[in-house]
């Protein structure tokens, strides 16, 4: 069978308290997965030691059945991360960046070149190509950085938030960016608080608190775990607000 795009298994991270506990997670290749959770949840921490910028405490980490933390690298090489707060370089232009970006995956030339113009022309950042960086928007740098995450062509895309702040037309832009991905065959995981965004988007939702994934399924599964045919809003309060109860 498959190695699963992502498999963690009994993770966990403490600050001056366990934020991350004992937590555990199976992704298809493939999937689109909607993690949720209210603010402060886990769900930064636990994706920040997926993309190897935090050290767990403990925990497997698998991409592709590659091991993420012994062998850092190479789960690196099949995955992209977008963080929530982009960060690209204010001197450089979307072009220069993302050719810059290729040569970091020792993608050069002709094919660097060509790959950043794809890009640029899929997210819309055509018409400001030219124009430095340090000039843009949150959203035209949003964009940028969501570009820089692909040029490497991973397997798994992860984003954090990567609806925030962006309006109308750009946030569709990358809807329709990481819906084409999936049809693709990428794997996509993200954090929204956009609870619609995970509705329409998501095959498979997951809803962490305190550390801990306490639902997962598709919408009418997780519909089918509360008995109600509400919406993922009353659902996710539900479960939240259930759980906060049980505490
Ligand atoms: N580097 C750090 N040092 C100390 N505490 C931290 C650190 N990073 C996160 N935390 C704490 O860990 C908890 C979980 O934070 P995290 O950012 O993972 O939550 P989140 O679910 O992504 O929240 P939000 O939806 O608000 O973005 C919070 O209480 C936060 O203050």
């Amino acid at each position: 069978m498959a190695a699963p795009a992502l498999a963690i298994s009994g993770l966990s991270k403490s600050f001056d308290r366990p934020v991350v506990a004992d937590f555990g997670l199976s992704v298809a290749a493939g999937e689109f997965y909607a993690l949720l959770g209210p603010n402060g949840a886990g769900k930064t921490t636990i994706l920040r030691m997926v993309a190897g910028l935090m050290r767990p405490d403990s925990g497997d980490i698998s991409i592709f059945g590659v091991d993420a933390r012994r062998d850092p690298v190479a789960a690196k090489r099949i995955t992209a991360w977008v963080s929530d707060e982009p960060m690209v370089y204010d001197r450089l232009t979307p072009l220069e960046y993302l050719e810059f970006v290729a040569g970091l995956w020792q993608i050069e030339g002709p094919r660097a070149a060509r790959r950043a113009n794809d890009l640029i022309d899929w997210l819309g950042l055509r018409p400001h190509a030219n124009a430095l960086c340090g000039s843009f928007s949150k959203g035209m740098l949003q964009k940028v950085a969501l570009a820089g995450a692909l040029v490497h062509d991973p397997r798994l895309i992860i984003l954090d938030e990567p609806l925030t702040g962006l309006d109308a037309g750009s946030a569709r832009q990358v809807k329709d960016v990481l819906l084409d991905k999936v049809s693709q065959g990428v794997t996509v995981i993200m954090t929204t608080h956009i609870l619609e965004v995970a509705e329409r988007m998501a095959q498979r939702i997951g809803v962490i608190r305190e550390g801990r994934l306490i639902a997962e399924g598709t919408l009418a599964e997780l519909r089918a775990r509360i008995g109600k045919t509400s919406s993922l809003e009353d659902i996710f309060l539900d479960l939240v607000g259930q759980d906060t109860q049980a505490a």
